[in-house]
């Protein structure tokens, strides 16, 4: 079962990362060699353009084309390596605190359901300096996270967010711009909501003196010791996804077909969710079914096992002779759990080796249990389909 061999998670005992190889090599780029590999895509596209059969290599790890980048950007010490190796890394929350400042922007490679790039910037880099090709870092970006640190004296960060917003609109005007107000654990939620309304009117009162209204601009609470930071990365890779409306159709079908309370679909390693249906997500079931990806991991991680290539053949030689997928329900991940205390039944679906359907059942939803999952087993189907039509049309383009 993929979802067996991808959720292995960095352990506190052995202090090294063991999971799958998804994430690719962190690489440390200075602002030379970003303009470097940027000539030296210009001049493949040059040759390109002459001659149209002649396609050289891409650049040695170049500044990925075509994949979204999100750059985590802020002051230093709010809390950005953090963000990125909790989120992506499965560091857990605590060891943040041995985290050493970074020198270089980092650059790690998410190869998931969706390629995209995350880039971690040192708080101490000023990226308008003319050294800078801008064009570099904001050419193919996705989303542009701001970190604020929210423990700390803030009005230095804002007025560096707005001078960023001010440099980069005239020639960037569709910048999604992220503002993840950090640290937000052990505040008050009225004093956290104070600080929010008050950031918000600072950026919005020096844009507006600026000339600059309605631009796009979004804030979030976060922390990496809840599941607030997950909840914020859910929402920014989701703008990054073309098919969405259809993702969030499919879920809201099944929501409706099968009466569940909330489907989500989540990308198995990082646990952000990619898609939900349109009813409002509330943080008790995010968490709950979140965490049971965790729990379906952590069985499968003790009782899993690799089945050798024989063992298969002798399941499926005589007398039996049927392939292993056909003498099972479902060939991949799949598990039901009721919680005593709310009496809902949550269920795991596995849809690919990335993916995985989690949804909130209401009560007594198990004695329509062949129902559920024959529309689970359609909806898994058309959620797979989706994400095989996008891959085509990406490997054409
Ligand atoms: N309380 C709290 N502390 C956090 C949170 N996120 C990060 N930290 C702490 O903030 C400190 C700085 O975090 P880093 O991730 O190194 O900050 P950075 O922005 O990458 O810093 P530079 O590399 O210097 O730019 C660490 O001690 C983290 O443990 C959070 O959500 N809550």
């Amino acid at each position: 079962m993929p979802l067996l061999h991808s959720g292995r998670r960095r352990t506190k005992l052995d202090r090294k990362y063991n999971g799958p190889p998804r994430q690719g090599p962190v690489r440390h780029i200075s602002p030379a060699q970003l303009n470097l590999e940027r000539v030296y895509e210009q001049n493949r596209a040059n040759v390109q353009k002459r001659d149209a059969t002649k396609l050289p290599e891409p650049a040695p790890g170049p500044a990925a084309k075509g994949k979204p980048r999100l750059l985590l950007m802020g002051q230093r010490r709010s809390g950005k390596s953090s963000i990125s190796s909790v989120v992506f890394h499965k560091m857990p929350p605590n060891e943040t605190l041995f985290l050493e400042s970074t020198a270089r922007i980092q650059k790690d490679s998410m190869h998931s359901f969706m390629d995209f790039q995350v880039w971690d910037f040192p708080g101490q880099v000023d990226f308008m300096d003319p050294s800078f090709d801008l064009d570099a870092i904001f050419g193919e970006i996705g989303a542009l996270i701001w970190v604020i640190d929210a423990q700390d004296e803030y009005l230095e960060a804002i007025n560096r967010l707005n001078n960023t917003i001010l440099n980069l609109q005239p020639t960037y005007p569709n910048i999604n711009i992220e503002v993840f107000i950090h640290k937000v654990d052990g505040l008050s939620d009225d004093y956290k909501l104070d600080i929010q309304r008050d950031i918000m009117q600072r950026i919005q009162d020096e844009l507006s003196d600026h000339g600059v209204e309605n631009a796009p601009i979004n804030f979030h609470l976060t922390s990496i010791y809840n599941h607030s930071i997950f909840e914020a990365f859910s929402k920014v890779i989701q703008k990054l996804i073309p098919h969405l409306p259809t993702l969030e159709a499919l879920l809201n079908d099944l929501c409706r077909s099968c009466r569940f309370e909330k489907a989500y679909l989540f990308d198995v390693l990082s646990k952000i969710y990619i898609a939900t249906d349109p009813s409002p997500v509330d943080m008790p079931s995010y968490e709950i079914c979140s965490d049971y990806i965790d729990v379906i991991v952590d069985v499968s991680e003790i009782y899993g096992w690799g089945r050798s290539p024989e063992y298969i053949t002798s399941l499926e030689g005589e007398p039996w002779n049927t392939k292993i997928e056909d003498q099972v329900a479902c060939k991949d991940a799949e598990s039901a759990i009721v919680l005593t205390d709310m009496k809902r039944p949550i269920m795991l679906r596995e849809v690919n080796k990335y993916l995985a359907l989690v949804a909130v059942m209401r009560e007594g939803s198990f004695e329509r249990m062949p129902l559920v999952t024959l529309n689970v087993d359609t909806t898994v189907q058309g959620l797979a389909e989706v994400f095989e039509i996008t891959k085509q049309k990406e490997a054409r383009g």
